[in-house]
């Protein structure tokens, strides 16, 4: 991350998205301090400034967004390798990652104006209406289903063109949710022949989730939506929210038990703000539980192990869940002829010209569509709560002569050369196959009280042996689901080379598919539960139903830090939800006015 170009030249100060003047000047004391401009952020600082009356300062770590990059969905990859990701790694895996450079796997992180709707790849999922539901009973009131829904519409402004009536999209929202301008013949594919094995075509964010579907995406007309471009930019004459980039909040700062303000350094100086009515940290999964930790606020033994002075006995970082995944499984497909076959074909002037119209395969965000069912191993007995999902991707690490698909993965040089370079000049495409309901959990911590330095994480990935054997179903209903007439028709057969690793085993085998799994072994990218969400006698829980701190006054999470449980779906439109449900909530806890 360091030698990333970004840190040498700061290439955001000319091209960057302008979100108002960038060095406004500043208050001795706001009504609000934001911290983090994620989706939960940007959508909290845009909401809360609705009334003119009310002073906001949004401080975020990163800097404006560079359109003419970040917003190229087909440059998905390249983005987790500039200086807008934290760049973090896991621990070294016991049981996964086992291709991959010394064992880890890549933990990316966005920062800068939109977070890490900077570097996603786009994917619009609510997952399933019984997560919330839950939420709601186990101690949640106000987060049903029912109760949330509104909050996903108000943000929407939707073009899906099979499903835009049907009661479960708006219009005129903030944030485009749009079907992709491309669909390579392989999507089409998927949605006919999962029908053909019993699951059925869906809108995956209406009435229910199981069944396939083509994704729906945070994009307008073929280019990213980020939430910097969504909630802030259109926003930006607003006298009332400043928006200070590149400033590291290190501390909350504490009157007895109520947050007054915030100590944050930029430009190498350290400056104390003042918030009037609250401090709503936004910093995501990882960012605001290492700040709470910092400010005192943690596993008591673990601050007086570091020396920090213990404001508040609480379990922050000690659930930590994140989606378990695979990459593929892989398959060639001889009849396909759509011009996708590598980086050379991919990146030329035609589809350059395309992108340009907004269309072509650089609009699309290279996930094309999915699947969602149960595996034997779901953890839930509701037949309609699928826990494991496939997304099909139109092409596969091998396609890409340059390093980014290499580095995004982390793949070592032998599974590279071995495995996926002998696809080069062949068609070929592969699937991300997802674990939803994880059973395995992990936490974090702090490794020091450096606010720069990065968090401790302990996760082992298939440390529960069933999320593994999950997956190897899920990976098995791929195989059953390609070898359809429609996936046939495009001369689709499964990709027979054996990974490095698994050559003693037998291909196709149960084994060889539970070596597969632990060997490229992906990241969900969905990490929850830091700052978990739950009443006061659950004692994992961080904040309580209205994102309150528990035992704190005047300070509040609003990130996916908050999820309780592992969810359904992928999780930016969570942030989208809990942002616009928190800013009604501080609302309404303050008395004031909204529109
Ligand atoms: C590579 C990748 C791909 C993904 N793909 C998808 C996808 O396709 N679909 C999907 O639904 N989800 C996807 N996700 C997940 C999704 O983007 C996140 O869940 C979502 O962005 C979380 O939103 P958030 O507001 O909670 O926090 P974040 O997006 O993490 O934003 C937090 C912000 O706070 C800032 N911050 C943190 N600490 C501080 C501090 N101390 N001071 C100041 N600022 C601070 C950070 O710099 C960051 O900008 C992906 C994530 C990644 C990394």
């Amino acid at each position: 991350e360091e030698s990333a170009l970004g840190n040498l030249i700061d290439f955001s100060r000319v091209l960057g998205l302008y979100y108002g003047d960038p060095e406004p000047e500043l208050l001795e004391a706001y009504d609000y301090i934001v911290v983090g401009a994620g989706p939960a952020g940007s959508v909290v600082a845009n909401r809360l400034t609705e009334d003119p009356e009310v002073t906001v300062l949004l401080l975020e770590i990163g800097k404006a967004e560079i359109p003419l990059i970040q917003q190229v969905p087909g440059l998905f990859v390249t983005q987790a390798l500039t200086d807008y990701n934290f760049g973090y790694l896991t621990e070294r895996q016991r049981k996964a990652c086992l291709g991959l450079v010394d064992q880890r796997c890549a933990w990316h992180q966005g920062r800068g104006l939109g977070g890490s709707t900077i570097i996603n790849d786009m994917l619009y999922t609510r997952g399933n209406r019984r997560d919330f539901d839950y939420w709601n009973v186990t101690g949640n009131p106000g987060w049903s289903y029912e109760e949330v829904l509104p909050y996903f519409l108000k943000s929407e402004d939707a073009k899906i063109k099979d499903f835009g009536n049907n009661g479960f999209h708006n219009k005129g929202g903030f944030l485009p949710i749009e079907d992709a301008a491309y669909r390579s013949p392989l999507v089409k594919a998927l949605i006919k022949s999962s029908e053909k094995v019993g699951l059925p075509y869906v809108d995956y964010n209406g009435y229910e989730q199981t069944g396939s579907s083509y994704a729906q995406f945070t994009l307008r007309k073929g280019r990213r939506m980020s939430a910097g471009a969504a909630f802030l930019q259109p926003i930006s004459e607003r006298k009332n929210l400043h928006i200070l980039t590149r400033a590291w909040v290190s501390k909350v700062l504490f009157e007895g038990n109520s947050a007054e303000g915030v100590t944050y350094m930029r430009n190498k100086k350290t400056y104390h703000t003042k918030a009037k009515r609250e401090v709503i940290l936004s910093g995501g999964t990882f960012g605001s539980a290492k700040l709470l930790m910092l400010s005192g606020i943690g596993p008591q033994d673990h601050l007086r192990e570091l020396g920090i002075k213990v404001v508040r006995n609480l379990p922050v970082g000690e659930t930590l869940y994140d989606h378990p995944a695979v990459l593929g499984p892989v398959f060639t497909a001889s009849n396909l002829n759509d011009g996708n076959e590598n980086s050379n074909s991919f990146l030329s002037l035609p589809n350059l010209m395309q992108y340009l119209q907004g269309q072509g395969p650089m609009s699309s965000a290279l996930a094309e569509g999915f699947a969602f069912f149960r595996s034997p191993f779901a953890l839930y007995p509701d037949p309609n709560w699928p826990d494991v999902e496939l997304l099909q991707l139109f092409i596969n690490p091998g396609d890409d002569a340059t390093p980014a698909a290499m580095k995004y993965f982390r793949i070592n040089n032998e599974t590279m050369e071995q495995y996926f370079k002998p696809l080069y000049h062949k068609r070929a495409f592969m699937f991300l196959s997802v674990l939803l309901h994880s059973t395995t959990k992990g936490s974090l911590r702090l490794k020091s009280t450096n606010p720069f330095d990065h968090p401790e994480f302990r996760y082992q990935y298939f440390d529960d042996d069933r999320d593994l054997e999950a997956l190897v179903y899920a990976m098995k209903t791929a195989v059953k689901i390609t070898s359809q007439k429609p996936f046939r028709d495009l001369g689709v057969k499964l990709y027979q080379n054996k990974l490095p690793g698994c050559k003693h085993l037998t291909f196709n085998s149960h084994e060889y598919w539970r070596c597969h799994a632990m060997t490229l072994t992906y990241v969900g990218y969905h990490f929850v539960g830091t700052c978990k969400m739950g009443p006061r006698t659950d004692r994992t829980a961080v904040v309580d139903h209205r994102l309150r701190v528990h035992g704190l006054r005047k300070l509040r999470v609003a990130d996916v830090g908050i999820i309780p449980e592992a969810p359904s779906g992928h999780t930016q439109a969570y942030a989208y939800m809990i942002g616009e449900k928190a800013a009604d909530m501080i609302k309404q806890d303050n008395y004031q006015r909204w529109r």
